[in-house]
């Protein structure tokens, strides 16, 4: 692996889906490594579309996105997939197996990892999120939050590079929300977190990103962002009725 290259960096970035959409207008970005950032923004804003580019579920129509040095393109796919880990919004999508071990030995296995070192894999995963006792139960008899974190475990297991999370907290209480925050606060891991939920921002991410329109129009500290109430009001985002952003810290 490049030493010392960002995490992940992404060039004039443009797309238009087959009908003619414009989804993105140029996007620039870079995330160093280890930095955990908030990618934030209306409805239609173009964030989905933007991930989409990270793995090479699509793939630029203008534009480059490299993973640690590494280019997305059609001949880089299974290197690039194991560099970008994608956790989607709903879990189900990623939970197929009759066990979590079996879910969580998917990918490794596919990598050709076999033995002690796919145990390990799937031992070290499920332990950072705090399910190993849930290693040899269905996914399907597990509670949404505990699903969600065997599918976060499904690709640390991978040992990606990047870990990117589609709403990691939508549809958890509020005890599941708060682990969950407690699980990827410590995970050693970069991290890119497209969330609506602009306090989880606040409390995970240091800096965020607004997209609006297809391209990234702020790009700053979460903290000093959310306190920008023109800023948020000109892109559609909101705090929670009565939520104070708090002094800025040190
Ligand atoms: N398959 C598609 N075909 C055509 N247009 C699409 C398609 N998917 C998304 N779009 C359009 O691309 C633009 C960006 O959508 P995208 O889903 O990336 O936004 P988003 O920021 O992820 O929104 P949300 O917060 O609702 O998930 C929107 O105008 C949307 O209507």
């Amino acid at each position: 692996m490049t030493s010392g290259s960002p995490s992940l960096t992404v060039s004039r970035l443009a797309y238009a889906y087959p009908d003619g959409t414009q989804a993105l207008y140029g996007v620039d970005l870079t995330i160093e490594r280890g930095e955990r950032v908030a990618l934030l923004g209306p409805n239609g804003a173009g964030k989905t579309t933007l991930v989409m580019h990270l793995n090479g579920i699509l793939t630029a129509g203008h534009g480059t996105v490299e993973v640690a040095g590494l280019a997305v393109r059609a001949d880089t796919l299974r290197e690039i997939r194991r560099r970008v880990g994608l956790v989607f919004q709903d879990p189900d999508d990623q939970l197929f197996m009759p066990t979590v071990r079996e879910d969580v030995a998917f990918g490794p296995a596919n990598l050709g990892l076999r033995g002690a070192e796919l145990d390990r894999r799937v031992h070290d995963a499920l332990e950072r999120v705090g399910m190993l006792d849930a290693i040899d139960r269905p996914p399907h008899h597990l509670s949404f939050g505990q699903r969600r974190r065997v599918a976060v475990a499904t690709v640390l297991a991978m040992e990606p590079e990047i870990l990117v999370l589609d709403e990691p907290s939508s549809n958890l209480d509020p005890a599941s929300r708060r682990e969950l925050a407690e699980i990827l606060k410590s995970l050693d891991v970069t991290v890119l977190m497209v969330t609506h939920d602009l306090p989880y921002a606040l409390e995970l991410c240091e800096r965020s990103l607004i997209m609006s329109e297809g391209v990234i129009a702020a790009d700053g500290p979460t903290h000093a962002l959310l306190a920008d109430e023109r800023l948020l009001a000109a892109h559609r985002l909101e705090l929670p009725y009565g939520f104070a952003v708090p002094a800025q810290p040190g």
